[in-house]
């Protein structure tokens, strides 16, 4: 590329914005711009051309970042798939990117009064507490973290991911981070074994349980079997989570939800149970409950004389959770939708599970990418719980929820980021909110019995 090349124009990077990318300006326009650093000079090839804005790569570093490493996974670098957009940085300037992004969303998006309740939490001179590495993450470099990943088969039969922002599948030699016990199965790569086993456009699915062996599913499915005499084959697999707790057991589909880090359920388990104080004898609402995992602890931690109440839309999702937690009657597993009168009903259900008393003393909700909505938070507020405990996987939709709950009364009380998603731009936080003028010395269920 010559120095002048206008089809690959240089720009000084900017700081991070949500979804990976650090903002840069040229000619006045704002530029996207993956593959960087906050404070380098890059080469740009511009992907997309929008109105208001453009998408680039930097694919040429002029001066690079002293936050700058060789990317652990150079197929997920410029022109390549999703899913590492951090990989080419320091794992500590991975997390300071994900702090300022996680500051700058909750103020853009929240507005200040969640940004300054946020600062308060965080002390000092810091606009939010910082985002904590999980499990061995540290010493494995955020390697090998993922117990579940997704490929695609490309039209010449091998596995692939989709190339960033594009439905066009890419072939994978490597993914890094993935499980080792992924990586042993020699699903990557051109001499796969694994070839003959799958049609091109299949979905692959790998899982790496936590007790047992990995399962892969095919559209779904076991993959079809030279051989079928053996056992039927597994669609489940057997997830062990040690807790605060104790040791909690669960049976899970392969292509249900599950914490993805390998480190999350046991990490989220502990969290939640901290952040919801002390449960003995609680009535507790759970939203968005999937196939139990904190629903289980949740039951254990309110014991014989309290109540459970879950909410969950996915129907496989709700006959697991049923079978993990068969022996506690404690618990109502309700399948359906979360909306407004679903959260009135579930609050209702709970209140009623004790005679003379109001609504729960905790909700814990963990909703999708999208987060739970004005809507939802405002119904959720409405049954006035004594606390609430949020789990969120996006920056903008906790802003979102946050922002509502303050409208209805409800203010953070702690915030801990997660990075349970290394070497990506995801965010994971668990933050607990209580009413207005909740007195922190009287213990939050204590009020509401
Ligand atoms: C982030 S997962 C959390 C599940 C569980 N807490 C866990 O950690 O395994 C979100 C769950 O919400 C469910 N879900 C998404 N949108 C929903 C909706 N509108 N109503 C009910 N459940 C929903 C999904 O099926 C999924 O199980």
């Amino acid at each position: 590329m010559s120095p002048d090349d206008p089809a690959h124009p240089v720009v000084e990077v900017g700081p991070p914005a949500h979804g990976g990318h650090c903002v840069a300006r040229l000619d006045g326009r704002v530029v996207f711009v993956r593959h960087a650093a906050p404070g380098e000079r890059v080469r740009l090839a511009v992907t997309e051309r929008r109105a208001t804005f453009w998408r680039a790569d930097a694919v040429e570093v002029l001066s690079p970042s002293p936050d700058r490493v060789p990317s652990v996974w150079p197929e997920s670098g410029p022109g390549g798939v999703g899913g590492g957009e951090l990989a080419h940085l320091a794992l500590p300037a991975q997390r300071e990117w994900k702090r300022r992004v996680l500051a700058d969303t909750l103020r853009r998006i929240g507005g200040e009064a969640i940004a300054d309740d946020v600062a308060a939490l965080a002390g000092e001179d810091d606009a939010v507490p910082p985002v904590e590495p999980v499990g061995q993450d540290e010493a494995r470099g955020g390697l090998r973290t993922r117990t579940r990943i997704d490929l695609t088969v490309t039209e010449d039969g091998r596995a692939g991911m989709y190339r960033q922002r594009s439905h066009e599948v890419l072939p994978i030699e490597h993914m890094p981070l993935a499980h080792e016990a992924i990586d042993d199965l020699g699903l990557l790569g051109e001499r796969s074994p694994w070839r003959h086993r799958w049609r091109p456009g299949a979905r692959v699915e790998a899982i790496a349980p936590s007790a047992g062996e990995p399962l892969v599913l095919v559209d779904g499915e076991p993959p079809a079997r030279k051989r079928s005499r053996s056992a039927l084959p597994r669609r489940n697999v057997r997830e062990i989570v040690d807790s605060a707790v104790g040791r909690l057991t669960y049976r899970v589909s392969g292509s249900g939800f599950w914490q993805v880090h390998r480190d999350a359920p046991h990490v989220l388990v502990d969290l939640v149970l901290a952040a919801a104080g002390d449960l003995d004898g609680a009535r507790v609402v759970e939203l968005y409950s999937g196939s139990g995992l904190l629903t289980l602890p949740l039951v254990r931690a309110v014991g014989h004389a309290g109540t459970v109440v879950s909410l969950e839309g996915d129907a496989a999702a709700v006959r697991d959770a049923r079978r993990n937690l068969h022996d506690h009657p404690t618990a109502l597993l309700r399948h359906g939708r979360v909306d407004p009168a679903a959260v009135r009903e579930v609050g209702e259900t709970v209140a009623g599970a004790r005679t003379g008393s109001a609504g729960p003393d905790v909700v814990v909700l963990d909703p999708p990418r999208a987060g739970a909505g004005a809507d939802v938070v405002t119904a959720m507020c409405d049954l006035r719980p004594g606390r609430v405990v949020l789990v969120a996987c996006d920056p903008a939709a906790l802003a979102r929820d946050l922002a509502a709950a303050r409208e209805h009364g409800y203010v953070l009380e702690s915030l801990r980021p997660l990075d349970l998603f290394p070497h990506t731009h995801h965010i994971e936080a668990v933050a607990a909110l209580v009413p207005v003028g909740h007195d922190a010395a009287s213990r939050t269920i204590l009020t509401s019995r």
